[in-house]
Parts: C-alpha cells; sequence; structure tokens
C-alpha cells in the first residue's frame, strides 16, 4: 500500500503538515527558488501551418522558433473538439474521484507481466518502485496502452465514468492526426527529403500509451517533486493539461520557468528519440512538476515512440562530414529501459551516453 497512492496520503496529511521521507527529494536545494516567471512559448496555429500559402511559412517560422527556444510549444486551432477535450477531462477527474477500491480494480500491481525489463507499467497507482531509496513523486496515474490497438489491456480501461473508453478512443485518434501534422511541419523546417520521415517511423507499429496524471495538494511543496525532472523517452509528447492549476515547469540555460495555459490548447513537448533522429538539431527539454498547497492538478499526456523493437539513429540526411553523427544507433527497448532507470534515480538525462 506504501506506494500507492498519493491521493489517499494527501487527504491524510490535513491538519499534519508532513510528508512521508520516500518522497522528500535529497539534494535538490533549487526546488524553492523555482522562477515565477512564464516562459513566453509560442501558440502555433495547426490550421494555418498546414495551409499552403504565405501564412504557413510565417507559422512554421514561429515553430521553429519554439523548438529552437524551448523544445516545446502550444497548438491551437487543432482540430479536436472543445467537447472531446472537456470530456476527456472530466472522465480523468471522475475516475479519480472514485474510491480507492475502485480505482484499485485497474491496480498496476495486479498481474505479473513485465514490460521489457522495467515492470508491468500499466494500470493505475503511484511509482513503480524499482529501488528502495527512490524517491517517489507526489502523483497518482493511470497509464494505458492506447497503440497498437489489437495490444490494448482493455481490462485496464476504466468503465467509471462509463463515457471512459469511448472518449479516450476518440481523444487519441484525434490527438493522433494533430502529432502526424506536426511531425511532418518539422520534416519540412529541416528539409528531408521525405515530408513522412517522422511520420513513417511510427506506421509500421507505433508505440502510444496515455497517462492520465492525478497531482493532489501537498502540505509541504518546497520538499517534493510532482514528477521527477526529466526529458521524455518518446519521438514527441502531446499534454492537455489542467487549465486552472499550473505546475508544469521547463528548464532553460539553468532556469526554471512555468509553461503558460491556454484552455483548449495542447502541448507538444519533444522527445528524445526526436532528439536523436535529427541528430542533436533539435532537442528535448527538461521539464518537471510541482506541487502546491491549495489545488490538485490534473493532466492527461500520450507518449508517441517508435516501436520497441526497431533502432533509431540520427537521420541519414541530418549525419553528414559537415555534421558528424552526434548520437549512436540504439534499440528502443534498450533506450526505453534506461531511460526509465535514469528517471527512477533522479538522475535528470541519458542522453549524454549515446553521444558519440
Ligand atoms: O503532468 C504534466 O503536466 C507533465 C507530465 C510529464 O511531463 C510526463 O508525463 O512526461
Ligand atoms: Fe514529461
Amino acid at each position: 500500500m506504501e506506494n500507492c497512492c498519493v491521493q489517499e496520503l494527501a487527504a491524510g496529511t490535513v491538519g499534519a503538515p508532513d510528508v512521508p521521507s520516500r518522497y522528500i527529494v535529497r539534494g535538490h536545494q533549487d526546488q524553492q527558488l523555482a522562477t515565477t516567471v512564464v516562459a513566453p512559448v509560442p501558440v502555433i496555429n495547426l490550421g494555418l501551418l498546414s495551409k499552403q500559402d504565405g501564412g504557413a511559412a510565417d507559422e512554421a517560422a514561429k515553430l521553429r522558433s519554439a523548438i529552437d527556444s524551448w523544445g516545446l510549444f502550444l497548438i491551437s486551432n487543432h482540430g479536436v473538439d472543445v467537447a472531446v477535450m472537456d470530456s476527456m477531462m472530466a472522465a480523468t477527474r471522475e475516475f479519480f474521484r472514485q474510491p480507492l477500491e475502485e480505482k484499485q480494480r485497474q491496480s498496476n500491481l495486479i498481474g505479473d507481466d513485465q514490460y521489457e525489463g522495467y515492470g508491468n507499467y500499466e494500470g493505475y497507482g503511484n511509482d513503480q518502485v524499482s529501488s528502495p531509496d527512490q524517491t517517489l513523486d507526489w502523483t497518482d496515474r493511470l497509464y494505458l496502452k492506447v497503440e497498437p490497438e489489437d495490444e490494448r489491456r482493455i481490462a485496464l480501461w476504466p468503465t467509471h465514468p462509463e463515457s471512459f473508453r469511448d472518449v479516450l478512443h476518440e481523444f487519441t485518434k484525434k490527438c493522433g492526426a494533430v502529432k502526424d501534422d506536426l511531425l511532418r511541419a518539422m520534416a519540412k523546417l529541416l528539409e528531408l527529403d521525405d515530408d513522412d520521415y517522422f511520420v513513417d517511423q511510427l506506421v509500421v507499429k507505433p508505440l502510444t500509451n496515455v497517462r492520465c496524471g492525478y497531482y493532489p495538494v501537498c502540505p509541504r511543496p518546497e520538499l517534493v517533486f510532482g514528477l521527477t525532472p526529466h526529458s521524455d523517452g518518446t519521438i514527441v509528447t502531446i499534454l492537455m493539461v489542467d487549465d486552472s492549476v499550473g505546475g508544469l515547469q521547463v528548464l532553460r540555460d539553468g532556469v526554471w520557468w512555468d509553461v503558460p495555459i491556454v484552455p483548449h490548447t495542447l502541448l507538444m513537448i519533444l522527445g528524445d528519440q526526436m532528439e536523436i533522429m535529427t541528430n542533436g538539431i533539435f532537442k528535448s527539454p527538461v521539464h518537471r512538476v510541482m506541487t502546491n498547497t491549495k489545488k490538485e492538478r490534473l493532466s492527461v499526456v500520450l507518449d508517441y515512440s517508435v516501436d520497441s523493437e526497431r533502432e533509431i539513429e540520427p537521420s541519414a540526411q541530418l549525419a553528414n562530414e559537415k555534421r558528424p553523427a552526434l548520437y549512436r544507433k540504439v534499440q528502443v527497448k534498450d533506450y526505453i529501459v534506461e531511460h526509465y532507470n535514469h528517471f527512477s534515480q533522479g538522475k535528470e538525462v541519458v542522453m549524454g551516453k549515446l553521444k558519440i
């Protein structure tokens, strides 16, 4: 029970302002110093970006600048209906509102199937514990594979609220199209011969996971992380964050910036697989989530990854005599395991190990 679940733990801390030592972060004195400055992250109008006229060029320039400066950006006019977004958020909220026993029907502690070396990650719960001295994050999550569709473990998909499964299916389908449009726009920015270069990496067998995250209020936000600093191990990640509670921060030039909230936009974060494939021209930003004493926070996160059996390496067009390959070829499976081990030990980046 100890690592399941923070929501219960937080409810128990009311009037007793302490957090268990397993959640207390050591060696991160900068925690209280988090800046309150909001990062001026651009909002990319996807409708404009996808047009074949002058407006698209301006939007593409904005996208390039966002990627170079932040490694993440907001997306408006993305084609995911407001109703679908709101339903997805409401279904997530409703799921977490249930009593613990109900949520534990989807527990990630049930079953013994192992996922490529880092355990059975699907289901509901707190962090998977891989070592006794691991610092745990102040968050619970419901983690599900959504693609390939025939690998969905539907028994772990909530039936409360009743709409959950349909809404998740719809939301992920729509976000998938957004992801493809942006991957094409990125290939164009890099002047790759094939606009579908990145999209094709996901065609044979895509790997898409969703993480519905719940960050309870915390009596001592300065001592814990909602989510440990990390870069995403994905090609790209799409997030729908709580539109009333902040907490997501991005590291730039040694300073933590708040990621802005613009209701009904989506947030895209570039992942390590993108950094490898672009030979470091696009970089995956380090980010984290901070908690607060006042209000719970929710997020719905879609991870897009190349199939774990495949290998990735810098694109031949981006690694050449002028710009030698910076990263080695790596099997995605090996990378994900390494990435997870780093993350659970509170180490921020693993990319250095792939440097040539
Ligand atoms: O909850 C959030 O806003 C961020 C989550 C995140 O960074 C992740 O799941 O990789
Ligand atoms: Fe992340």
